[in-house]
């Protein structure tokens, strides 16, 4: 089972420290909860690790072997933000490129892969965009999954079936998944990081939450 070791990253737009003292690890088998308020840096974060965003200082490694690009080989996949599937090739085509052949099969039995493989990304709804790019990239080689708010823009019942999807990946893969649908991210995750001030604060208890500010009282 591998390790991934996020440490030291330093992150500075235009003077402004946005990310100082933050470090994650995430074995494979393991679902890491990213939790924060708006623009504390995680998508930043997530693209730091991908090797998309450079910062002032980094240390990502597998297994204690620096990775200075973690979109380079297999070793990690990526979801980001918003929509990013070309447009004018059908989704089949494009999933047929990035899902791994082991999980093809179950990857071809989901509601979400029968109602838009036939489809550009310009036909399905943005609900179920967002789902098949999810999917695609959980059902990925790479050992270790980055998610951007995949929960963000999809309906309960396909959060539900997300979460059993994630679940099951796990049991092969590091996932480390960050969204504002904090009681998904809660339910979901093995741990719970709060990135707050630049830095990570390591939730142990759902009060943390609430003393760091992230929630008020009245949603406990
Ligand atoms: N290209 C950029 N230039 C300057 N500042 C930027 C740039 N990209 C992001 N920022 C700033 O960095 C901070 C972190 O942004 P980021 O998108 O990582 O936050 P986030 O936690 O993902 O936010 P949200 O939850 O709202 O999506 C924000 O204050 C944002 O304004």
């Amino acid at each position: 089972m591998h390790t991934l070791k996020v440490d030291s990253i330093q992150l500075e737009y235009d003077g402004r420290k946005i990310l100082q003292d933050v470090h994650v690890t995430c074995r494979q088998g393991e679902i890491i909860g990213l939790l924060g308020r708006n623009g504390c840096g995680k998508s930043s974060l997530l693209k730091i690790i991908f090797g998309l965003l450079k910062p002032t200082y980094k240390y990502v490694a597998i297994d204690d072997v620096f990775i200075k690009k973690g979109y380079q080989g297999n070793c990690m996949a990526y979801l980001p933000q918003h929509n990013y599937l070309p447009n004018g090739i059908r989704l089949q085509k494009l999933a047929k490129l990035v899902v791994d052949p082991d999980f093809w099969p179950a990857f071809t039995q989901l509601p979400i892969y029968e109602l838009c493989c036939n489809k550009t990304a310009a036909e399905p709804s943005g609900g179920q965009l967002r789902h098949f790019e999810t999917m695609m990239v959980i059902h990925s080689k790479a050992d270790f999954i980055l998610l951007d708010e995949p929960f963000t823009h999809i309906s309960p019942i396909q959060a539900e079936e997300l979460k059993e999807v994630i679940r099951a990946c796990a049991k092969r893969k590091g996932i480390i998944v960050t969204d504002h649908q904090y009681y998904n991210i809660l339910d979901v995750s093995d741990r719970v990081i709060l990135l707050d001030k630049g830095c990570t604060k390591h939730i142990t208890d759902n009060e943390d939450l609430v003393t760091y500010g992230y929630l008020s009282g009245i949603n406990r």
